[in-house]
């Protein structure tokens, strides 16, 4: 029987915006051999790494490792919670929340060394209707932007921040009664952010004291704002400091209710889904196993809000077409803020 452990590669060939066939190179090339044992599984439709991930826990595969973005971690999430699986991550997708938080390299040769130094971390999840997530989950605006993305036939952050200002402009707050065990309280809200991670990918903090490991769920309501406060709000977003901001309200809770008028949109990890009008969220202490480097981050990077800012529309010179089109989408929002993961 070999002593080493055993690692399944589960590959999203969707995500993101880049093909995997280099990943998968530089993994022959650079994992530990004397360490691990490894297969790769490429997913062929939604909800196919969930299956993949549950039966390697069956077999008691030692580790899972997620190629692709916050929909492949969350299928394979769920798939091993309460197992003695643990979950690495390769991050490819658009927003990579959780790993960011997690302090995981966003290049796949500096993830491909965490899974080499196999440190093992346990966190918590949350659920959200009864759909485990990760990172965060909501309703409101993001929810609503989220399925609008999911609709739109086509992937990548430029779709996704066009449908984000569009339909901010006509985007309507809503009222919602947040219900703990104390009671209950009213919020008009253009969004509620439930945060297991700190931010939504793309190092925008929408719960920048998120711990995933304090067995609590940062919550976020955003009350309505003018266009004044839209600079503030999304320079705070980038700068870990949102929850100082007038507009914003904040709760820390094991569990919640969400009451609204109506049922409809909810997101988990950016992926939206139709509920009813009563929500359920809960964070469950320390039921995940990752893998992770050991003592926060391996390099050192200069904190940069334009960097941040940068990151999350793009990587390509604001000098081209696309930071023309950049600007004029920059003009018709007012009321821009938002997640900026996925998707
Ligand atoms: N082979 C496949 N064909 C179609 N859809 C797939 C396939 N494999 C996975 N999916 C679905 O693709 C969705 C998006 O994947 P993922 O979130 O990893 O990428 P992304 O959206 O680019 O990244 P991010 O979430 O960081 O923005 C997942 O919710 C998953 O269910």
């Amino acid at each position: 029987m070999s002593s080493k452990q055993s690692i399944q590669f589960i590959v999203n060939p969707i995500s993101g915006t880049h093909g995997k066939e280099f990943i998968l190179h530089l993994i022959d090339k650079h994992i530990d051999r004397n360490r691990y044992d490894y297969i790769i599984r490429k997913t062929e439709y939604a909800g196919h790494a969930s299956e993949l991930a549950r039966r390697a826990a069956e077999e008691k595969t030692d580790i899972v490792v997620a190629i692709g973005g916050d929909g492949t971690i969350n299928e394979i999430g769920r798939s091993l919670i309460h197992t003695d699986t643990a979950m690495g991550i390769i991050p490819c997708g658009s927003g990579n929340g959780l790993a960011r938080h997690l302090h995981i390299p966003m290049t796949p040769h500096g993830a491909i060394e965490t899974l080499n130094q196999g440190f093992i971390k346990d966190i918590d999840y949350g659920i959200i209707d009864h759909h485990p997530f990760f990172c965060t989950c909501g309703v409101g605006f993001d929810a609503f932007v989220s399925l609008k993305f999911a609709d739109s036939g086509k992937r990548g952050l430029l779709t996704y921040l066009e449908n984000t200002l569009h339909e901010s402009l006509t985007y309507r707050p809503e009222t919602y009664e947040i219900e703990n065990s104390s009671g209950t309280v009213k919020y008009k809200a253009f969004l509620i952010a439930c945060a297991n991670a700190s931010q939504y990918g793309n190092n925008a903090y929408i719960a920048p004291q998120a711990s995933l490991t304090d067995g609590m769920m940062d919550i976020t309501i955003l009350e309505p704002f003018t266009v004044l406060d839209v600079p503030a709000l999304s320079f705070q977003l980038f700068n870990k400091t949102i929850d100082q901001n007038s507009r914003i309200k904040t709760l820390k809770e094991k569990k919640i209710i969400i009451h609204r008028r109506n049922e409809g949109v909810f997101h988990f990890d950016g992926d939206p889904m139709m509920g009813g009008k009563d929500l359920t969220v809960e964070i469950i202490h320390r039921g995940l196993k990752v893998i992770a480097p050991e003592k926060g981050r391996t390099y050192t990077e200069p904190f940069s809000v334009l960097q941040h800012f940068t990151d999350f529309i793009g990587t390509r010179p604001l000098t081209s077409t696309i930071a023309e089109k950049h600007r004029k989408l920059l003009q018709l929002n007012q009321n821009l803020l938002r997640r900026l993961s996925k998707k």
